[in-house]
């Protein structure tokens, strides 16, 4: 390629600087056809008795080939011949010099090419393979029925140095070509020709800088196919390129969508105008003259609340709220608190554990072990979640994503927010409520284990003082700030114990997590310990075999995580609870479809409700009504206090809906109110002042002040020790007013978090509601 490029003819390069080239070139006898031949032999004498009429000394000055030049020059022309002859080369005392010279100029660079090309050619061995040719390259594994033989190009015939002429020798020369042409055309085309001719195809064009050989056969045949590859402009066309595949062609492309219309929008100055795509989506003033009127930044104001209108309008159709019918759901009235005492043998027990512990000790996955051992996920779909972690180069956390929906979660393979799922044994519906083992998301934590009946902590075997340090030391504290009493202690990853199952290491571990917990506030009755491996399911739902390193676990007779769960259910709520008012502290809000544009979830912790009951948001006051509701993924028709459910409810406008909000019903409204009094224990190693605090209520996370230190209580009789005292001290029990920044629903009895700067202060509840 390089080779070729070089070659940039310059018209001294085109004339040989050796004479010699030219004479050995004119030896062309042997290119003539057999009737060209014929001409020479019956024109010769011809021309040569003329001359010698015309007083030429033929024999002594002009020689035969002489003769042969010009009348191939004039095509069998003998007149101009001999006028040649005798004017230029017999005519004079030395014109052979002459014709010499006349020959020398009319050589056109095509010409002179052609004679190079002769000679390269002659030094050229023979013809190569396709295979031979392309040898040292790469890419050019050429299957066999594509290669073909490589035809280096016929040198130029000689006979184009003496092109030119008149017009009419134009003319007949064309007509040989044709004729010749004729002839070609009835010769069966060799099998290397067509080859090379479908291989030209597929290359590029064909260097122009070529010379064309006279030969009416398609040139690309003629030249090496790597020549093919050089970047040349596009070859002649002898024959017009196909159109049939091109009209055959349907336009399948889709018309361009409003966004795309927008992205090519001109203005009819010419530029892209995105704005003018907005304004046709939003609608616009049409302002003819963009400086008719008030300024822009006069009319931001309004703008921006014409455009927040807009905006709130398309919010509102994509949550397809008005175009749900609006069909009124009557209650039927049933006796919630009676359906439920007369179903009393045909239920299971039905229990919520949260699930707690440090980052990556492996919460998410012990919990896709246990709902994929339990038959409440497919292997399938854990199939499907391995194929997809794999991909995102998360293998590991396969089981975890059956816990770990959000995107955002599985990409950082970090719980962010509760996950609640659901599955049954025999006698137990459970609810897991998978809380976020990191720190930034203690708040989600809290909220979890507000709803749970009892905790189960996850401690990797192999990482306890890490966990110890972090999360699992808070997790315990909070877990018994919000009132949970009972904890089953999973002592996970005991495959990658070194070695694997190692009982001292569990021992060990128990020991450590045994004394903590009761240091927190835990009985010891009410701890379990259970060693396990997540990954691997040994001691989730299935006890280890009998052999091996792990055998040692069912002939110490630790039950699986499975029947711990099982036992010791925490029995349900009084009748009164359950005739109680209705509270349901909202964890979570969802839109749904078409169908179910507006859902809640969260615990009832007291009342009971059916279809078709009114229902108030605190502290909105907004009002909808239920639609349906789900209690573990079934859809019921009432759901009762300590139930976790799922209610469908008329659209209301979501901006009165929050986590964290109150459910109650008109007649049984919570008091709103922006102050309060709790009763507080001070953890170990901290103290407490008039000062700002996060303030945690179940699901609701808020600012708040302690606006008084009221008194200080024994911890075990709850007499006031001391009034009014300056700061409260670690293990104390103190009496404090709050201050709210905002307006809240709350409930005497409820729990409460203190927390500032990321570390918990004390636990409690709500003593007062008001001042
Ligand atoms: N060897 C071994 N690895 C485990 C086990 N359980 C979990 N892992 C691995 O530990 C890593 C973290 O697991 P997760 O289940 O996401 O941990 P987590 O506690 O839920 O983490 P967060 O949700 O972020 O708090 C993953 O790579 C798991 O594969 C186990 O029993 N044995």
């Amino acid at each position: 390629m390089q080779r070729v490029k070089n070659l940039d003819y310059d018209s001294d390069d085109l004339y040989s600087d050796d004479e010699n080239d030219y004479d050995n070139d004119n030896d062309q006898t042997e290119t003539y056809s057999a009737e060209d031949k014929h001409n020479f032999s019956t024109l010769t004498p011809v021309v040569r008795a003329e001359l010698e009429e015309a007083d030429v000394n033929v024999s002594e000055e002009i020689s035969d080939k002489d003769i042969h030049d010009s009348l191939w020059f004039y095509y069998w022309d003998v007149e101009k011949c001999v006028a040649y002859l005798k004017n230029g080369k017999g005519g004079k005392k030395g014109g052979g010099e002459k014709v010499k010279e006349v020959k020398t100029k009319t050589k056109s660079k095509f010409e002179l090419a052609a004679e190079r090309s002769a000679v390269i050619a002659d030094s050229i061995p023979p013809p190569l393979s396709a295979a031979e040719w392309f040898r040292d390259i790469p890419w050019t594994n050429v299957p066999l029925y594509m290669t073909g033989e490589l035809v280096l190009a016929e040198p130029a015939p000689k006979k184009l140095k003496l092109l030119g002429g008149s017009s009419k020798l134009a003319k007949l020369a064309e007509e040989r070509r044709r004729k010749a042409a004729a002839a070609a055309a009835q010769a069966p085309p060799s099998t290397a020709d067509s080859t090379l001719s479908a291989l030209d195809r597929l290359s590029k064009p064909k260097d122009a800088n070529h010379i064309e050989p006279s030969t009416p056969k398609p040139e690309p045949k003629r030249y090496p196919i790597r020549k093919k590859r050089e970047p040349t402009p596009p070859p002649r066309e002898t024959t017009p390129p196909p159109v049939a595949h091109e009209e055959e062609t349907l336009d399948l492309r889709a018309p361009p969508t409003a966004f795309g219309r927008a992205l090519s929008m001109t203005t009819p100055h010419g530029s892209g105008c995105m704005s003018m795509a907005l304004t046709d989506i939003l609608g616009s003033d049409n302002n003819d003259d963009p400086f008719k009127g008030p300024s822009p930044d006069d009319t931001a104001e309004k703008s921006a609340s014409t455009l927040e209108k807009k905006t709130e309008a398309l919010k509102l159709e994509s949550s397809g709220a008005p175009a749900a019918p609006q069909v009124k759901i009557k209650s039927k009235g049933l006796d919630v608190p009676a359906l439920w005492t007369a179903s009393e043998g045909n239920r299971k027990k039905s229990a919520a554990f949260v699930v707690i512990g440090h980052v990556d000790h492996g919460k998410s996955t012990l919990m896709g072990r246990l709902l994929l051992d339990t038959g409440a996920v497919a292997q399938r779909d854990i199939d499907r979640y391995k194929k997809q972690a794999t991909e995102m180069g998360k293998a590991s956390f396969a089981l975890a994503w059956v816990m770990d929906t959000g995107s955002e979660e599985r990409e950082r393979g970090v719980t962010v927010d509760i996950a609640q799922h659901h599955f049954s044994t025999e006698k137990v519906d459970f609810t897991i409520l998978d809380a976020p083992g990191h720190r930034d998301f203690v708040p989600n934590m809290i909220g979890g284990a507000a709803m749970a009946d009892l905790a189960v902590l996850v401690v990797d075997a192999n990482q306890l003082e890490s966990g110890l340090k972090g999360q699992t030391r808070e997790h315990i504290l909070l877990a018994r700030a919000v009132g949970l009493k009972r904890i089953i202690v999973a002592v996970n990853k005991l495959d990658s114990a070194s070695p694997p199952w190692n009982k001292e290491l569990f021992d060990s571990v128990s020991a450590v997590m045994a004394r903590f917990l009761e240091s927190a506030g835990f009985s010891e009755d009410d701890i379990a310990m259970v060693p396990c491996s997540g990954l691997n399911g040994e001691n989730v739902v299935k006890p280890p075999p009998a052999s091996g390193a792990s055998a040692w676990v069912a002939q110490g007779q630790h039950r699986t995580l499975l029947d711990e769960l099982s036992t010791n259910i925490p029995p349900p709520p009084s009748i009164e609870t359950m005739k109680g008012p209705v509270r349901l502290q909202i964890a979570d809000v969802f839109r749904g479809g078409i169908t179910n544009p507006l859902s809640i979830a969260g615990r009832l912790s007291s009342g009971s409700l059916q279809t078709g009951d009114t229902i108030i948001i605190q502290p909105s006051g907004e009002k909808a009504t239920i639609k349906s509701i789900e209690v573990n993924n079934h859809a019921k028709d009432w759901t009762i206090a300590s139930q976790i459910c799922t209610l469908h409810i008329s659209p209301i406008d979501p901006i009165h809906l929050r986590t964290g909000d109150l459910l109650t019903t008109p007649t049984s409204q919570a008091d709103i109110t922006q102050s309060f009094t709790a009763r507080l224990t001070i953890l170990d190693s901290q103290s407490l002042l008039p000062q700002s605090v996060d303030l945690h209520l179940g699901r609701q996370h808020l600012s708040a002040t302690i606006t008084q230190l009221l008194a200080i209580h024994d911890v075990r009789t709850g007499e006031i020790i001391k009034r009014k005292p300056r700061v409260v001290k670690s293990g104390q029990c103190a009496t404090v007013r709050f201050a709210l920044n905002e307006s809240i629903p709350l409930l005497k009895g409820m729990r409460v978090v203190l927390r500032s700067g990321g570390v918990t202060l004390a636990s409690g509840f709500v003593e007062k509601v008001g001042i």
